[in-house]
């Protein structure tokens, strides 16, 4: 199976596809609340179109990937923003793509760092590694179709060191 790299996430690198989420990718950062914090503004907007679409908060609580990991489909909400947050420490893998018929690229997410998958990015579903995560979701709920899925034409391993 063809093997496909674990770059580490950064804003620049995940920029095509959305926003990381962590104190490291903020613009703007201020003191709050009589100096008793830091607020990193504007991460990412969240966004959900279409008819009685909202903007939702979730939890996931996802089952860690058996390694190795494969890659055998994406799918992509044309109706919304998704935001995955990880509520733990533990290291956790995204992997989005312009197409399903382009080369993926597969980040790992440290140190609490999250994404914003920009409406319409191609992705694939959530991947936890070592234990059972959980995870804030941030996405469009309401009605209508919002998950377009696609099979890969040929499956990728995640070359996880
Ligand atoms: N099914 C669901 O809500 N989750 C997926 O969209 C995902 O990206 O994990
Ligand atoms: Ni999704």
């Amino acid at each position: 199976m063809r093997r496909l790299p674990v770059e580490e996430l950064t804003p620049e690198a995940f920029a095509p596809f959305g926003e990381v989420i962590a104190p490291g990718a903020a613009r703007e950062v201020w003191s709050i609340n009589a100096g008793s914090a830091r607020r990193f503004h504007a991460l990412a907007r969240a966004e959900a179109v279409g008819e009685g679409g909202e903007v939702g908060i979730s939890l996931f609580r996802a089952e860690p990937c058996a390694l190795p990991i494969s890659i055998a489909m994406l799918e992509r909400h044309p109706l919304g923003s998704q935001a995955f947050v990880p509520l733990g420490p533990r290291p956790w893998l995204v992997v989005v793509a312009a197409s399903p018929e382009a080369t993926p690229r597969a980040f790992l997410a440290r140190e609490g760092a999250g994404v914003n998958y920009r409406r319409g990015t191609w992705h694939h579903t959530l991947l936890a590694l070592e234990a059972t995560s959980d995870f804030l979701v941030v996405d469009r709920i309401g009605p209508g179709h919002n998950c377009d899925e696609a099979t890969l034409a040929e499956p990728w391993e995640l070359a996880l060191d």
